[in-house]
């Protein structure tokens, strides 16, 4: 559906934003994953045609949509990082005025939608009395007006409480089963379970594009845990990678990526997603 050819953002001289990314997605939720600074934001803008790569390719459906954006950009939701209401209008008229600009005429359509991200009963309240939970899914619903094959989400559950954060990602894991649904976030837990694939980003370079099985399959045997001391932590953390650790009593409770066995009595274990990125990152800046 859409492939992304050895794209390059650079903005001045020195800063190289998206250094040579390539991709090929279809349908489904796609979970882009990087620290801040990493480049998902000026990629996904690249995508929805908001601004242009200094060099590269981008081809939605076989038309190159730097040279032609509308090709894109009718099939195409959006919901920026910084997504805000006017603080006057109703969430229906919020919807009213995204449908005017958008061309989409059908009122049952906003009323679909709005059921869809559960906002129905909300319809004639001001927006900007709304959640940061019912905000964001306010911003799908207008993402969603024309039917996009394609919805790009930017860091969408950035502050969201527990419960809201589980109710948006199955609306996304939803929209996933016929649409390309890319989602970026620093928060590997927002998105292990939904993600059919995930790209991981570094510096503006794609480090990593793969299931999260493959993922997880990789790290296999290299996450350990050990209970040491806390006089022995200091020189075990200088000598190996730690990637989590907790205080328990006397002893701290240690989780450590590493090709073999770090430290006596350090036996192999199952590694979380999370654990098995940072194995990975960790493989990558020892290689380096
Ligand atoms: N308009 C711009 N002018 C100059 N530098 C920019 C511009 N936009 C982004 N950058 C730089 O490009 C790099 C990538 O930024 P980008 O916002 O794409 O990263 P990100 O992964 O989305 O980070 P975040 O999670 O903080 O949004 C950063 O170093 C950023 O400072």
């Amino acid at each position: 559906m859409l492939e992304i050819r050895n794209v390059v953002k650079t903005f001045g001289r020195d800063v190289t934003a998206v250094d040579g990314v390539s991709l090929s997605l279809r349908a489904g939720v796609v979970g882009l994953i990087g620290h801040n600074g990493a480049g998902k934001t000026t990629l996904m803008q690249m995508i929805a045609t908001l601004t242009r790569p200094t060099s590269g390719e981008i081809v939605f459906q076989g038309a190159d949509i730097v040279a032609r954006p509308d090709a894109i950009r009718r099939r195409l939701g959006y919901l920026p990082q910084d997504f805000g209401v006017y603080p006057n209008l109703t969430a229906l008229e919020f919807m009213q005025y995204f449908a005017a600009l958008k061309g989409v005429r059908d009122p049952a359509r906003i009323r679909h939608l709005l059921e869809l991200v559960n906002l129905h009963e909300h319809a004639r309240r001001p927006a900007s009395a709304f959640s940061g939970g019912m905000r964001r899914r306010l911003g799908i619903a207008q993402a969603l007006l024309a039917d996009p094959d394609i919805l790009i989400v930017d860091e969408p559950t950035a502050g969201l409480d527990p419960e809201e954060r589980l109710r948006f990602r199955n609306l996304l894991s939803e929209l996933g089963f016929d649409k390309l649904v890319i989602m970026s976030t620093h928060i590997v837990s927002d998105v292990e379970s939904i993600a059919g694939q995930l790209a991981i980003m570094r510096s503006g370079k794609l480090v990593a594009f793969e299931t999260p099985a493959a993922i997880l399959d990789k790290a296999r045997g290299q996450v350990w845990s050990a209970s040491v001391g806390t006089a022995d932590y200091d020189a075990l953390r200088a000598s190996v990678h730690v990637l989590h650790a907790q205080r328990q009593g006397e002893t701290m409770a240690v989780r450590i990526a590493h090709a073999g066995s770090p430290c006596a009595g350090a036996s192999l274990a199952e590694p979380s997603l999370e654990e098995a990125l940072m194995a990975q990152r960790y493989a990558v800046r020892e290689a380096a």
